[in-house]
């Protein structure tokens, strides 16, 4: 695998497409222009940065992300505080990294659009006030603008690969939402080479969109490793898009799953935030009908992701970056 830092990922102008609209399908050319050029990347980069401006007003985005916004008030609180955060899941709740001089902290919250959820969260933080109400108001929002684009990239995917619409709502009756707010402390001067803030890994999901504070950071290795790793200047109305082994167990291997990681260097703190689409609990997990046939022999075996996710989470594979080729790979089929 390469480690130069010369590869770039597509960029994709969403312009000219109604989130609102209900299933453009075929007879809207701009939809499936711009599905083509998502389905491309994600199959040759696994990623790419949708450009959107009217997506998520200004003001919101600011009072998420910015200084004083609903990420910087979550992570100045005491240690003891976020601490009370908590879920039996290692992936859920709040956890900050035990890693030496890899100060990485994040919150991970379940179904980020179920009417309890956030404010359950905001109890928890704010026992004062009973939760604040602008920083519920603010996530809130944020979380239902962002799970617009993530379920009309997951139904260009979907798309792309013969699902017709009736089983594209199928299939999204078994995915779930999660949120990820990260806190990356800036190294400050010693770290002008940049420090690792998260290693290299793949999402399990099925798509992952971030957005971030002003700071740069994420990398991403393009051209499925052959082609260097990117490091995308993100404009304030873009969306970083990266696809998860999920996506790729449901394409049956077209859609890539790349690696990427975190790099921060500089004097200021680094903030993002990423709307997962995972798989429910007790979801199986398969290719697509029409992903497989006689020229796409299945790739992946039907799995629960349940068992997934707790393969994922043992000592051996903790650390491998293609759990789900060692969890469910169909021997002698290339993904
Ligand atoms: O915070 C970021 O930029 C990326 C984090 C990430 O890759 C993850 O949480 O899975
Ligand atoms: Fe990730």
């Amino acid at each position: 695998m390469s480690n130069d830092m010369n590869g770039t990922i597509p960029k994709i102008d969403f312009a000219g497409i109604d989130p609102a609209a209900a299933s453009p399908g075929d007879g809207d050319s701009r939809w499936a222009t711009v599905r083509a050029a998502v389905m491309d990347a994600l199959m040759e980069h696994g990623g790419f940065e949708a450009v959107m401006d009217d997506l998520v007003a200004p003001e919101l985005r600011a009072a998420m992300l910015a200084t004083g916004g609903a990420a910087e008030s979550l992570f100045s609180l005491p240690p003891t505080t976020k601490a009370r955060y908590t879920n039996e899941k290692p992936y859920l709740g709040y956890v900050s990294s035990s890693i030496p001089g890899m100060p990485y902290e994040t919150f991970s919250v379940m179904d980020p659009l179920s009417p309890d959820v956030v404010p359950t969260l905001a109890g928890l933080m704010w026992p004062d006030t009973g939760g604040d109400s602008s920083f519920c108001e603010t996530m809130h929002a944020y979380t239902e603008r962002v799970a617009v684009l993530e379920a009309m990239v997951r139904r260009m995917v979907l798309e792309s690969v013969g699902v017709n619409a009736e089983h594209i709502e199928e299939q999204a009756k078994t995915t779930s939402l999660r949120l990820r707010i990260s806190r990356y402390p800036a190294p400050g001067g010693a770290g002008a080479e940049g420090r690792v803030g998260l290693p290299a890994h793949r999402d399990t999901s099925f798509l992952s969109v971030l957005t971030q504070n002003d700071v740069d950071g994420l990398e991403v290795e393009c051209g499925r490793g052959d082609d260097g790793w990117a490091r995308p200047a993100l404009s304030p109305c873009s969306f970083l898009i990266l696809a998860g082994d999920m996506l790729k167990v449901l394409t049956n291997g077209r859609v890539y799953s790349p690696l990427h990681r975190v790099v921060i260097a500089g004097d200021k703190t680094r903030y993002s935030c990423i709307l997962f689409s995972n798989p429910k609990d007790d979801a199986v997990v398969r290719a697509v009908d029409g992903a497989v046939d006689a020229q796409h022999p299945a790739v992946y075996k039907a799995f629960g992701y349940a068992e997934y996710i707790a393969f994922c989470f043992t000592r051996e594979q903790y650390r491998n970056p293609n759990k789900v080729e060692a969890f469910a790979a169909v021997a002698g089929v290339e993904g």
